[in-house]
């Protein structure tokens, strides 16, 4: 069983989340960052994970464009799709709404919000206070959840 990742990751939150995720999965995972490979494709995989990051409520389009690039193989094999961020709720659901179009959303065998984390002394002098506009969090955080990528892998393994 060949299992491809596919991330994209600024600061290394989404990138530990898919190394984690990995470790639980039954069968050979290829991880993929798709912002430092731009030949990466979707072929030849028997399940599929796509993990983004969320920064002022959208995703980078290297991801939207790996989406564009690979669409039927994406939508051909059980699929798993996941974000990382530090929203909860209703406004974490609405990045997870905004990272991936409609059809995958409704395809996908597993969708989750994994939380996020932040280190503010690696944001830039610009990005800090956009952070803290966005987010009003003025401290190291991390809402990461062990519990929803366990959960997240068990699903995928079933499939
Ligand atoms: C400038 C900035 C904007 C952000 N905007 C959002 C946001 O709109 N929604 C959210 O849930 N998290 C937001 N975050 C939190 C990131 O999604 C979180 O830190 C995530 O873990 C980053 O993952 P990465 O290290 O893989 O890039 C923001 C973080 C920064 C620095």
């Amino acid at each position: 069983m060949n299992i491809l990742i596919a991330y994209i990751t600024k600061y290394g939150t989404t990138e530990a989340c898919a190394q984690k995720l990995a470790e639980k999965l039954d069968g050979s995972v290829t991880l993929v960052n798709v912002k430092k490979d731009s030949s990466a494709t979707a072929h030849g995989y028997d399940k599929i994970i796509l993990g983004v990051p969320i920064y002022g409520g959208d995703i980078e389009r290297e991801m939207k464009h790996f989406v564009h690039q690979n669409f039927p193989q994406i939508m051909g094999k059980p699929l798993g799709l996941f974000i990382c961020g530090l929203f909860e709720g209703e406004k974490g659901l609405a990045g997870l709404k905004k990272a991936y179009p409609e059809q995958l959303l409704k395809k996908a065998v597993v969708t989750d919000l994994f939380g996020g984390s932040v280190v503010q002394s690696n944001l830039g002098f610009l990005e800090r206070p956009i952070f803290r506009m966005i987010t009003k969090i003025k401290t190291d955080y991390s809402n990461i959840s062990e519990e929803k990528i366990e959960a997240f892998a068990q699903k995928m393994n079933e499939k």
